[in-house]
């Protein structure tokens, strides 16, 4: 993708009159692109792929010291493992359109389930996909972008004019609007494995084979997108941008996939990663999780029916695993999570599932499984291990079996959860009455089960309790729920990590004041900062956010007085995971404090009219927030 395309409008036959690109190059500045454009007739299309792809590989090689990076050590050695995958996805064009003409037909066609991200730079365009149906063909998702800075009041709309999403599949056309040529940047982001996903057109058309397209190795200008496009400078390194645990998180996702990727040692640290981008403030249980539950088990990630879709490190997982069980090693099949409520733990069980590649938990409250009808218990833990037992018969047989495409079946995990077991495995008693002869029953049926769970190589019993000192010790034992972990409060560090999740998408937006980022770091505002904050929690240098911004501290000085939190709302060092602010809080406390918080900010976007896009959270939201516990 390395290359200059020029498409060439339908009508345009005289390639002659197109300029020649070295002469573009004379001057990098973009006011000259724009001139250009203006003497071509040609739709140009610009790919600035590998430039995209280096600058974002060299930002983060040329980090200067850790802090400066927003990635830990953990998340460095998995980015180092993705980026390749990852850059190799991200695809990045100008579209240079002449005054009243379309795009080329069968230009503009990416795999379905990629993501497109468009945003009109100069002029005017009018955007739209094609729909056959039968003969017919007609424009569908017609919109129109108008832009022509002409004036400061003008250039100031251009800073906040609006980008547009659009999903791959079906082609997409630009067409500048009648009144001089228009630009269009356009970002893509391919799904994973999109070689293998269908077009609705033939893949050659998009190589220019149907004439329309002029490559040009780019290798022949030597242009330089940072010029042309004005990048944002980088980043101080001041300020933790807080992306460390989320964006990790975000990066790693293309989903649990990503495991599938690695093997040995590798894997545990994307796993940790992983966790960690998810769950804050447990380092320590996760480590204990990624070492005792997951290491040495196989992903068996892409169900019982999925042969060779399987990567070359699953299968060396497998193998590992199997030579592994041949040793004695096997992974532990029952895991116990107690600790105090809200602080995580089915949290984390649906993040091991999603981890092991394993199908969504069954999560089952034990009291449900107390059945006062004779034999209604049994049936129900029956029930609960049926699908898992199941697959394993059919896998089995398939293994004994002479018909080769069936050889291969393997059974997922399943992955069981049994919450507050409390309620049913408590220390049995010898008492009659028919509460606890039905406990003792389903006790006893678990417990079968359980034993039984050893011959199930494809189940994880995980059971969670906020009360484990009530439980049986008959259910602790080894082969039984053998791996004990505790999943306790967080502390100031961990309420801290736990903040940055739980804000890490409105941060991502830029939609937190600097003063609420710096609360949440927990790091001192810089003196110029601190007095822009204290004019304003000012984040950009978008006017109408000042603008709202600027009414709603004049509506605010006045309740601050009323306020029994106002006066730390001046402090330049309050740090939220302070004891003073969230000390005792839970994971589930924290994130309900910043929905509220969030929901605080988007009532007042509502009174002032300004929307979601005025949507901004502040410190004071935050602290009106605690108020309200
Ligand atoms: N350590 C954490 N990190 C990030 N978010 C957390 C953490 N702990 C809790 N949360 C948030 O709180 C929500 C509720 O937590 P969860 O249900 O996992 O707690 P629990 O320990 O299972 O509670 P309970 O014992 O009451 O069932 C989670 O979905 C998550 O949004």
């Amino acid at each position: 993708m390395d290359r200059l395309v020029i498409h060439l409008p339908d009508d345009i036959t005289d390639s002659n009159q197109t300029m020649s690109p070295s002469q573009i190059l004379e001057d990098e500045q973009r006011a000259q692109w724009i001139q250009w454009m203006k003497s071509t007739p040609n739709t140009v299309f610009l790919d600035l792929t590998s430039h995209i792809q280096q600058m974002v590989a060299q930002n983060h090689y040329e980090a200067e010291s850790d802090e400066e990076r927003w990635i830990t050590q953990d998340h460095l050695q998995f980015i180092d493992m993705t980026l390749e995958e990852y850059t190799s996805r991200i695809a990045c064009h100008v579209i240079l359109i002449p005054s009243g003409v379309e795009t080329a037909p069968l230009s503009l066609v990416e795999s379905t389930g990629a993501h497109v991200y468009g945003k009109l730079l100069y002029g005017g365009v009018t955007r739209f996909r094609l729909l056959k149906s039968g003969k017919t063909v007609r424009r569908a998702g017609e919109s129109r972008e108008v832009m022509i800075p002409s004036s400061k009041e003008q250039n100031r709309q251009q800073q906040s004019h609006p980008s547009w999403v659009q999903l791959g599949g079906l082609e997409r056309r630009y067409e500048a609007i009648d009144m001089g040529p228009a630009a269009v940047l356009e970002m893509t982001m391919l799904p994973r494995l999109w070689q293998d996903l269908p077009t609705i057109f033939d893949k050659a058309t998009l190589q220019g084979d149907n004439g329309e397209d002029m490559v040009i190795t780019e290798s022949a200008f030597g242009w330089n997108p940072s010029t042309m496009l004005k990048l944002l400078p980088k980043s101080t390194g001041k300020e933790n941008d807080g992306n460390n645990s989320t964006n990790s998180g975000t990066r790693s996702s293309g989903g649990n996939t990503a495991f599938e990727l690695y093997e040995g040692e590798q894997r545990n640290v994307a796993l940790r990663s992983h966790f960690q981008s998810r769950v804050g403030g447990l380092q320590g249980s996760i480590d204990s999780i990624v070492r005792r539950v997951l290491d040495g088990r196989s992903i068996y990630a892409q169900s019982i029916h999925n042969e060779g879709g399987d990567s070359d490190a699953i299968k060396k997982a497998r193998l590992e695993a199997e030579e592994l069980a041949l040793l004695g090693i096997q992974p532990v099949r029952g895991l116990l999570l107690y600790g105090r409520p809200g602080t995580g733990k089915t949290l984390i069980v649906r993040e091991i599932a999603r981890a092991l590649g394993a199908r969504p938990p069954k999560i089952v409250a034990a009291s449900e499984l107390l059945d006062r009808w004779v034999g209604g218990s049994e049936r129900l833990v029956r029930e609960l291990f049926q699908e898992a037992e199941d697959e394993l018969k059919l896998c089995q047989m398939a293994a004994d079996s002479d018909e080769k495409d069936m050889a291969h079946l393997k059974s997922s995990l399943h992955v069981i959860v049994i919450d507050e077991i409390d309620a049913v495995f408590r220390v049995r008693t010898d008492s009659a009455d028919s509460g606890a002869i039905t406990r003792n029953s389903v006790v006893n049926q678990l417990l079968a089960k359980l034993d039984g769970v050893r011959a199930l190589p494809n189940v994880l019993l995980i059971a969670m309790t906020n009360r484990r000192e009530l439980l049986d010790p008959a259910i602790l034992r080894p082969g039984r729920l053998e791996v004990q972990i505790e999943i306790k409060m967080p502390d100031k560090e961990g309420r801290r990590e736990i903040l940055q999740i739980h804000f890490g998408a409105l941060r991502k937006g830029n939609r937190l004041s600097y003063p609420l980022r710096c609360a949440i770091d927990g790091v001192k505002m810089g003196k110029s900062s601190e007095e822009e904050a204290q004019r304003g929690e000012v984040v950009g240098n978008d006017e109408s956010h000042n603008k709202m911004r600027k009414r709603e501290r004049l509506k605010s000085s006045a309740k601050k007085l009323l306020k029994p939190w106002s006066s730390i709302r001046q402090s330049t060092s309050l740090d939220l995971a302070d004891d003073e602010y969230t000390g005792g809080m839970s994971g589930a406390d924290i994130a309900g404090l910043a929905r509220n918080a969030g929901s605080l900010a988007l009532a007042r976007t509502r009174k002032d009219g300004s929307g979601v896009s005025g949507l901004l959270v502040t410190l004071e939201d935050v602290i009106q927030a605690l108020g309200e516990r």
